[in-house]
């Protein structure tokens, strides 16, 4: 497998920015395949991703995620990373070099909407850390590895697809 070849859209963001949603949807219009890193972490780890962080805790949960983004081994694929992601310098180097980096900018307001329930969810934060105290934490850590970004806040799927397929670094061919 060619490795040094960018051949992987790679989408990181907020949780609830879509990453999963519209990352199905434009490897489908592509023709490439698609990962979901959350799938890949509970197929090996056999277990939801709320109860991992829920019986590991925090820090084992990101060791975890670290190791399954720095050892995906795929291209051709649009990947969607979990929101914690960007807490690994490593796996963003790791994930960069295999594929164009694609924040999809979502903003506060309509991630508060989305997020009914950061537990349920089993979003990576500290105890009382709200959305907007994640928001702050986490959006220079997406500004910072983002190639390229796609403000996506107030549009449906389908017109954050049309988006994306009208970038240059997204659609090589
Ligand atoms: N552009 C959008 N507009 C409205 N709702 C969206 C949009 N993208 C995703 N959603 C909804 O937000 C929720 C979270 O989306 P999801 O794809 O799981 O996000 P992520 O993978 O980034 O955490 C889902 O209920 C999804 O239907
Ligand atoms: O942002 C986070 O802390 C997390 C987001 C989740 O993925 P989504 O971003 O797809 O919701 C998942 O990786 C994990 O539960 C932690
Ligand atoms: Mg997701």
């Amino acid at each position: 497998m060619d490795m040094k070849r960018k051949t992987n859209i790679v989408l990181i963001g907020m949780p609830a920015a879509g990453k999963s949603t519209i990352g199905v949807l434009l490897a489908k219009k592509l023709g490439l395949s698609f990962m979901d890193t959350d799938l890949v972490i509970q197929a090996r780890e056999k277990k939801l991703l709320p109860e991992i962080i829920a019986q590991r805790g925090i820090d084992r949960f990101l060791e975890l995620e670290e190791r399954c983004l720095c050892s995906l081994g795929v291209t051709d694929s649009v990947i969607a990373t979990g929101g914690s992601a960007v807490y690994s310098g490593q796996a963003m180097a790791a994930l960069g070099g295999t594929g164009v980096l694609v924040y999809l900018e979502t903003g506060l307001d309509a991630l508060e909407t989305r997020l009914s329930s950061l537990d349920s969810r089993g979003v990576v934060r500290s105890r009382g850390q709200s959305v907007a105290d994640l928001y702050r934490e986490r959006i220079p850590l997406y500004q910072k590895y983002a190639d390229v970004t796609v403000p996506c806040g107030s549009m449906t799927p389908d017109q954050v697809l049309s988006t994306l397929m009208n970038i240059k670094q997204i659609v090589k061919g």
